[in-house]
């Protein structure tokens, strides 16, 4: 379902996991900065709106999107946080250089959630235009850092919830039929 067909800014609080207990960290890039500064103010307030207290919330700033990756990385290497969003903004421009950042990007964050064990929320647009990025940064479309934030306090709790479970060594939790994640239901860890 594209973007157009839903509002990033809706959730249903009431189906969300406390997030009192938990620390997030938030790496911003300061390229298209109009654009970064709304999307951490819609993952703000969401963490505020969900009892997230202030000094739980860590931001770091980093210079460009290809450098959330490296931010991320010491974030998680420094900071005792449940999980952490990179939130940038990527518009093409008028060479290949938007497909490389995009790319680098995507694939940086994704090696740090498979190869460390906290969540890493991806929060970057990468859009066509700037009339795109404002409709998603708190726009006609909602604030994709608001869903980025509702995001990071379900993983956190899923990270949370998965530590308290045996420990099936070499074992995929969620194919070891020790998991069942169904939409909207609570997570049942089975022995
Ligand atoms: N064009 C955009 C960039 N480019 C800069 C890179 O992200 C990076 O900072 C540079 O290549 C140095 O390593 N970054 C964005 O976040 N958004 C853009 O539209
Ligand atoms: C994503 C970019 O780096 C891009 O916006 C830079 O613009 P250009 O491709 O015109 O150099």
């Amino acid at each position: 379902m594209a973007t157009i067909n839903k509002n990033l800014s809706v959730y249903d609080k009431s189906a969300l996991p406390s997030a009192k207990d938990f620390r997030f960290g938030v790496v911003v890039s300061e390229w298209n900065e109009n654009i970064t500064e709304g999307l951490y103010k819609g993952a703000e307030d969401a963490f505020l709106d969900n009892e997230v207290p202030a000094q739980n919330i860590i931001r770091w700033n980093v210079p460009g999107s290809f450098e959330l990756i490296y931010g991320a990385k010491k974030m998680l290497q420094t900071q005792k946080v449940d999980a952490v969003i990179v939130i940038g903004c990527v518009i093409q421009g008028q060479t290949k250089h938007f497909d490389f950042v995009c790319e680098g990007v995507t694939q940086g964050i994704k090696d740090l959630n498979v190869q460390t064990d906290i969540p890493v929320i991806f929060c970057v647009l990468t859009d066509n235009t700037m009339q795109q990025s404002i409709d998603r940064s708190g726009g006609i479309h909602g604030n994709k850092g608001t869903e980025a934030a509702i995001a990071a306090i379900k993983m956190a709790y899923i990270r949370q919830q998965a530590s308290l479970t045996h420990d099936y060594a070499g074992q995929n939790l969620l194919t070891s039929g020790a998991m069942q994640l169904d939409e909207g239901t609570p997570l049942e860890l089975k022995e």
